[in-house]
């Protein structure tokens, strides 16, 4: 096939793909071209070219029917992640544009952050870092405002038993933490599997939980799951890890919760907005503890991930059922 017959797929949003990530793109591009593109700036001479997109961790990115539209000749979105909550998934398949993301490859990475982030917060990882390095190493460490939050032996509320929810279960039973779950639909085989305890509501799961991780994906009913009511009901000594999504947790609510001291403490690697603004009062309470929304930025995992963008881009590209498809 010569390269002018090969199909474009463009890239967004424009930054520098890390080198191993490179080299896939580079290996499957004896099949098609991968050019990238600012959405704001590209023109509708190159636009008409596109058939397929890629979407490198797009944390703000929005794929709506607009977007779709300005691209006359797609016919595949392969994103590089597996949250979709970006995505017109209705609007595309309305346009016979099939979309493809990257499960199972993330999961052990981003169950691996959670359990991070719920140490850190619960033992106060970062502050102990910072009180280690500086003069106040004695005075500090042993005071009672420093004492952590114990992990293991503890209940774990799991909010969303999906792959991400199980794989953080199955730590959590490696800290012999009593395991409860709250999910749309109940998981009875998985149950066994995890020892794991079904809670019919919400409001059933928080007030028992010492930490709360919610892994659910992002949808109109999920959206601000975790508001003020339900932060009342969590107990004043938990925590709360989110590794889904900002938009599962209102954020203002949330701020006031931990200022007047109604949970303990946040470990986040989502926010909403994402990034937080510079003078976001979260960023300046030392309760929180903060990742920059990155679950699944080891080396091999993205590697991985990209590998099905790819196998996604193809299949799409041919006009086949893409093997990692939802839609
Ligand atoms: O956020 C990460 C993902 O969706 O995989």
């Amino acid at each position: 096939m010569g390269t002018q017959a090969r199909p474009l797929v463009a890239r967004t949003p424009i930054i520098e793909l890390p080198p191993e990530l490179q080299k896939t793109i580079k290996e499957a591009s004896k099949d098609f071209e991968v050019i990238n593109i600012d959405l704001d700036q590209i023109t509708k001479e190159m636009a008409r070219r596109v058939e397929g997109l890629l979407l490198y961790m797009p944390v703000n990115l929005r794929i709506n029917s607009k977007v779709m539209d300005y691209f006359p000749n797609l016919k595949v979105i392969s994103n590089c992640g597996v949250g979709i909550n970006h995505i017109d998934i209705a609007a595309a398949t309305e346009r016979g544009i099939a979309v493809g993301n990257t499960p199972d490859v993330v999961t052990d990475c981003t169950a691996d952050l959670a359990f991070s982030l719920l140490l850190a917060s619960a033992r106060n990882v970062v502050e102990g870092d910072r009180i280690a390095r500086g003069p106040e190493t004695k005075e500090f460490l042993h005071l009672h405002g420093y004492f952590g939050s114990k992990v293991s032996g503890s209940t774990i509320g799991i909010v969303g038993l999906g792959r991400i929810g199980s794989a953080v279960a199955k730590r959590a039973n490696g800290f012999g933490m009593k395991v409860l779950y709250h999910n749309r639909n109940r998981r009875k085989a998985d149950e066994k599997k995890l020892d794991a305890h079904f809670c019919t509501t919400l409001s059933d799961l928080l007030p028992q939980s010492d930490f709360v991780v919610l892994c659910t994906p992002l949808t109109s009913e999920t959206r601000h799951l975790i508001a003020a009511k339900e932060l009342s009901l969590m107990k004043p000594t938990a925590t709360l890890v989110n590794i889904a999504r900002g938009g599962v947790v209102n954020h203002d609510d949330l701020t006031d919760a931990l200022k007047n001291g109604v949970i303990r403490a946040a470990a986040l690697d989502v926010t909403e907005p994402e990034p937080l603004p510079r003078d976001h009062p979260l960023l300046k309470m030392a309760n929180v503890t903060l990742t920059p929304h990155f679950g699944s930025a080891t080396a091999n995992t993205r590697m991985n991930m990209m590998e099905l963008v790819v196998m996604n881009l193809r299949s799409g590209l041919n006009g086949e059922e893409l093997p990692f498809g939802v839609n």
